[in-house]
């Protein structure tokens, strides 16, 4: 479903993402690893239609990452969480949702379902000032799929959540592509990567290391099939 074909971006002539392919199908979460600095969200940022690629093309089935349509088939959390102060939870994601065109009545049952799933049903009408870090990403990510996109794409998605939250996130993610819908997502949280995602590409200095399912990134590297991703990421970035 998204074919990414030799993407490149650089900012004030430093390359930050340099000519990474790869295709994700439907129905899959895959997981983007990398160091600090290796160019996760810049990659995130081109494939979710914010960041324009110097190099490359991104495609959605046939519409390209440039296309209107092609934003309103995607949805995507950024790890800098920044949602308007003075607005209530529920009119920030009212808001978002109008900009894609949702109709107002799928608005208001989606909220109601997505507030239930992830517990801020008692918080949408406070003040997002109110909200803690993990009630200000929960805020993101329901604002991201009241529209239901095809594509759900998430940059360091689970840090700040609490052990309650995660096990909710993880549990909707993984119901959420049973409908055919994917997910991309980068994490530092290797054990995360590890249970959750089908495939996996190591990105360093904007270069793609390594990708498949982590028996294919052991058989790569020769290693015992008894080492961890830990193991795996330390050996693919450390140098
Ligand atoms: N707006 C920008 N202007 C200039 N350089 C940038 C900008 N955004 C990112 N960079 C540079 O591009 C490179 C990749 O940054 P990016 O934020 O994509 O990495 P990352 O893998 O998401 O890092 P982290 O894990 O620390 O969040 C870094 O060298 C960074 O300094």
């Amino acid at each position: 479903m998204l074919h990414v074909q030799e993407i490149s971006k650089s900012y004030h002539g430093e390359v930050a993402v340099n000519g990474i392919s790869f295709q994700l199908k439907r129905g899959v979460i895959y997981g983007i690893l990398g160091p600090n600095g290796a160019g996760k969200t810049t990659l995130l940022s081109m494939i979710a239609g914010l960041l324009k690629p110097d190099q490359g093309s991104i495609q959605l089935g046939n519409l390209n990452s440039h296309s209107p349509e092609y934003k309103k088939k995607v949805g995507f959390v950024s790890d800098a969480v920044s949602i308007y102060d003075y607005l209530t939870g529920r009119e920030y994601i009212k808001f978002t949702a109008s900009l894609r065109d949702v109709p107002k009545k799928i608005q208001d049952i989606e909220i109601e379902r997505l507030a239930r799933v992830f517990r801020m049903e008692h918080k949408l009408d406070q003040f997002i000032k109110t909200y803690s870090k993990g009630m200000r990403q929960k805020t993101a990510l329901i604002s991201s799929l009241v529209h239901q996109p095809e594509l759900l794409i998430l940059d360091e998605p689970f840090s700040g959540l609490d052990p309650n939250a995660l096990k909710e996130m993880k549990d909707y993610l993984t119901d959420y592509i049973t409908k055919g819908n994917s997910i991309i997502f980068s994490t530092h949280i290797l054990e995360i990567a590890e249970k959750l995602c089908k495939e996996l590409m190591i990105i360093h200095s904007g270069k793609k290391m390594a990708e498949g399912n982590i028996d294919q990134l052991k058989n790569d590297l020769q290693l015992d099939h008894s080492t961890d991703l830990e193991s795996i990421f330390y050996q693919m970035t450390s140098g």
